[in-house]
């Protein structure tokens, strides 16, 4: 089996609302690699065994003391180094250059041109990405001017003798014309790396490790039909059948046939083990005379995992709770840990685990960008249809349904959301949305209905765009396309008189209403 951890590159992380993308660009190379705080010290980094070290922006400036710097043993590890933005100025700055700040920011596009032949910047000019205010001034001794643009003279830099290399352009966003050229160049010429990294021995490490770590206990999942925890079901199936059981925990507040669904596909057509607990009434039960969201969120969440603890207990030797945490839970967890990062917007995950639970955590996708999950996913044979889902909220309709939640509300709600889907698909407009959905709003309108009055409830419709979901643009969903699905939800799904669309973006608004 290929060692697919065998080449690997190591991001220091300054800070850079970019980094996780450096991250992504690499492993679409076909390199594994990890993002670290860029305080790590030496130790730990020599035991990772990188071929390579990326270090990142970040909105530090170097000219002030106290500033983010990364271990200085670094440069003496005999691997090559890639600096970027505030990661070249780390470098200029430690081996003895010099970096200075003007209140003049470069932010947007710059075209850069190539002085002369170098391992890293083939194509001789090119466009780039900036986002930048200090700029290298002196080259530290050893290095050369490799790439230069109108402000920044000293764009990008070289030690060709020992492959340390800054640019201050961004080469990991698209909008750096030859970015993914100058990273591939970086992590397969001049660190060496191979191309392990790809979704097929991805799996089958997954699967091999899987099977290693459980041996023959019994796994329990929770399985939402979501992305993530569908892909873990995938997988643990192909790695340890039998002795996987699925728990599907229809709520009350899940969208239209979205139950049978899930047993569709996963028990039906994969034969995996599912158990279906029907559980509408009891969250219903709990949820009734409660209109605080937060309130309501807690209320789901505690219902989910007693029921969880319930069920395990039913199932002997369980004795592993898979789960479908993914790197980017990772990375933001650590990150707000030490508090380099900013505070993520904290939502009740099902994963609000009991306090001395005896089940052990098994997380296959631990090490697993969002793009790679949904190509393993793929490559499992799970439908693409489930694969490019957009995300839904563990707590459901329950935050989309304003106030109290009733079984009424939720009813009418999922006719109209099913609606609203149904000519986003139609009309190609899902694929061009992150997220949409229907939300409920409990107050009455007036209407006219063939000659009658109406007096019912209203509808809003929201429609994303978004890469990472902490900010977000309304989607300009086109007039005839949104006139169509008001005109089918008023005629087509009773006690709806009216419908909206939202047209806040994130911020302020947030992307659910509650
Ligand atoms: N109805 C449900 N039944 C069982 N488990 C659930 C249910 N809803 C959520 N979960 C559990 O909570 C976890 C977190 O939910 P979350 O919505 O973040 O992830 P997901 O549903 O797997 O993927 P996606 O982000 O694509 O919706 C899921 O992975 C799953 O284990
Ligand atoms: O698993 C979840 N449990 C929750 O409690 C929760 N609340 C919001 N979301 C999803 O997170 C993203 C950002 O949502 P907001 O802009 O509303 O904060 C959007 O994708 C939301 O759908 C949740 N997901
Ligand atoms: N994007 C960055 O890494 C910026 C680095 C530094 N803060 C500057 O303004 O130049
Ligand atoms: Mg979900």
């Amino acid at each position: 089996m290929t060692d697919i951890h065998s080449d690997k590159i190591l991001i220091l992380d300054f800070g850079s609302q970019y980094t996780q993308l450096i991250g992504r660009r690499v492993r679409e190379l076909g390199v594994y690699c990890e993002i670290w705080a860029y305080d790590n010290d030496i130790e730990t980094i020599r035991s990772f065994k990188p071929k390579g070290i990326i270090l990142s922006g970040g909105p530090s400036t170097v000219t002030e003391q106290h500033t983010p710097r990364p271990a200085a043993e670094i440069f003496d590890m005999g691997i090559p180094i890639l600096g970027i933005c505030y990661g070249l100025q780390c470098i200029a700055a430690m081996l003895g250059g010099d970096v200075s700040s003007s209140d003049k920011r470069e932010y947007g596009h710059a075209e850069v041109n190539v002085c002369g032949s170098n391992p890293l910047i083939v194509e001789t000019s090119q466009n780039v990405w900036m986002s930048h205010g200090d700029k290298v001034t002196a080259l530290p001794p050893g290095f050369a001017v490799i790439a230069e643009s109108a402000n920044a003279p000293l764009c990008a830099i070289a030690d060709e003798s020992r492959n340390f290399y800054g640019v201050q352009f961004h080469p990991e966003v698209t909008h750096s014309e030859f970015g993914e050229q100058i990273l591939s160049r970086f992590a397969h010429k001049i660190c060496g790396c191979g191309k392990n990294w790809s979704a097929s021995n991805i799996i089958q490490d997954c699967i091999e490790s899987a099977r290693a770590q459980v041996g023959t206990d019994h796994v329990i999942l929770g399985l939402s039909g979501g992305v993530d925890s569908s892909v873990v079901a995938a997988l643990l199936h192909e790695a340890i059948g039998e002795q996987l059981t699925c728990i599907f925990v229809d709520n009350g507040l899940l969208r239209k046939n979205e139950g049978d669904q899930v047993m569709e596909t996963f028990a039906e057509n994969m034969g995996v083990k599912v158990i279906r607990v029907d559980a509408e009434q009891r969250f219903l039960d709990e949820l009734a005379g409660e209109s605080d969201p937060e309130a309501k969120r807690k209320i789901i969440g505690r219902v989910f995992v007693e029921i969880f603890e319930e069920e395990s207990k039913k199932i002997d030797d369980a004795k592993w709770l898979a789960q479908g945490t993914i790197y980017p839970d990772v990375i933001e967890s650590a990150a707000s840990k030490t508090g380099k990062a900013q505070v993520i917007k904290s939502h009740h995950n099902v994963g609000g685990l009991p306090e001395g639970m005896e089940l052990k955590l098994l997380e296959p996708l631990r090490e697993l960008f969002k793009d790679e999950v949904r190509r393993i996913g793929l490559e499992l044979g799970l439908p693409a249809k489930m694969i490019h889902r957009h995300p839904f909220p563990g707590p459901g309709l329950g935050v989309r349904i304003l106030g109290e939640v009733k079984k009424q509300y939720a009813d009418v709600l999922r006719e109209a959301d099913a609606i609203f889907m149904d000519e986003l698909y139609a009309s190609g407009w899902y694929e061009k949305t992150s997220q949409a959905f229907a939300v409920f709003l409990p107050v009455k309108s007036v209407g006219v209905v063939g000659d009658n009055r109406s007096y019912d409830y209203v509808v809003a419709l929201r429609a994303v765009e978004t890469i990472d979901f902490m900010t977000a643009t309304w989607a300009h969903i086109p007039y005839d396309i949104l006139a169509r699905i008001s005109n089918r939800i008023i005629n087509e799904v009773r006690g709806i008189s009216r419908v909206t669309y939202d047209i806040s973006g994130k911020p302020p608004a947030t992307i659910e209403w509650e």
